[in-house]
């Protein structure tokens, strides 16, 4: 589904990510990890549409993707969460959903201000949509509540939900256990597995928390200062030494 040859991003004279590759098969989840700093993020915002990469390929669906504009990739059925939320804070929870949708779907104004009956019904449906995955994340009830507002932890649910409701077929997350209490980051894991079991998406994750890589990945990339380091199985990763010095030497 997803395929990144030997990606490399500079900044000036840094070679943020250099000839990183990793592939992505449907309903997988593989995780992207990393001492800080290591390019992880940059290799996210590459795929994302937010960096054009100074080298290498990013294929989505056999097509090639780096270097498109980041609404075009997320129409394709690529979206991202950041590492740190970025909600509407001002507008309500439900609000959040049904922007997210507009803005994916391109809705056309004139038929949004003549009312059409085809309009009306796309507005339903992305209410319906909403609803469901408000319900699906436990933020139904605080659905008119302004998102900025919400506790960090459901503002993190929010954010899956507003991926969600676009129903991508790859999500990438940012860090999303970070600053989660170990009650949310245990609900985290099993939304997590859900999305690829129940709704078929394949998950793509840049993840600190060890536990959490190593209990939901399929498969485990590890770059360190921007180059490849190891891939594989979580079994794999735990006991490769290169893996296990990367990690010493940052601790
Ligand atoms: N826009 C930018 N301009 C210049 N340098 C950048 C830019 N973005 C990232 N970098 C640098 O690229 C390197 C990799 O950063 P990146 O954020 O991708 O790492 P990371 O693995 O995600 O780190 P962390 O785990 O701390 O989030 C760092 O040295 C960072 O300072």
């Amino acid at each position: 589904m997803l395929e990144v040859q030997k990606l490399s991003m500079r900044f000036g004279g840094l070679l943020a990510v250099d000839q990183v590759s990793l592939d992505v098969q449907e309903r997988e989840i593989v995780s992207i990890i990393g001492p800080n700093g290591a390019g992880k993020t940059t290799v996210f915002n590459c795929m994302s549409g937010f960096y054009k990469p100074t080298g290498g390929k990013i294929l989505f669906e056999g097509r090639e993707v780096q270097g498109k504009p980041d609404y075009k990739i997320s129409r394709m059925g690529m979206v991202r969460t950041f590492q740190h939320v970025r909600l509407f804070t001002q507008m309500t929870v439900v609000e959040n959903l049904l922007v997210a949708q507009h803005r994916h779907l391109n809705t056309n104004m004139i038929s949004g201000l003549l009312g059409t009956p085809n309009y009306r019904q796309r507005e339903q449906k992305a209410l319906d949509r909403a609803a469901y995955w408000l319900e699906r994340v436990g933020l139904l009830e605080l659905a008119n509540r302004d998102a900025g507002n919400l506790a960090y932890g459901q503002q993190r649910r929010l954010e899956i939900a507003r991926c969600m409701v676009t129903e991508p077929k790859l999500l990438m997350l940012d860090e999303p256990a970070a600053g989660l209490n170990p009650a949310e980051t245990k609900e985290l894991n099993q939304l997590i597995i859900s999305l690829k079991e129940d709704y078929n998406v394949s998950v793509v994750l840049i993840e600190h928390d060890m536990s959490l890589v190593m209990d939901i990945s399929d498969r485990i990339n590890v770059i360190n200062q921007g180059k490849p380091l190891a891939s594989g199985t979580p079994e794999e990763i735990r006991r490769n030494d290169d893996v296990i010095k990367a990690y010493l030497g940052e601790a």
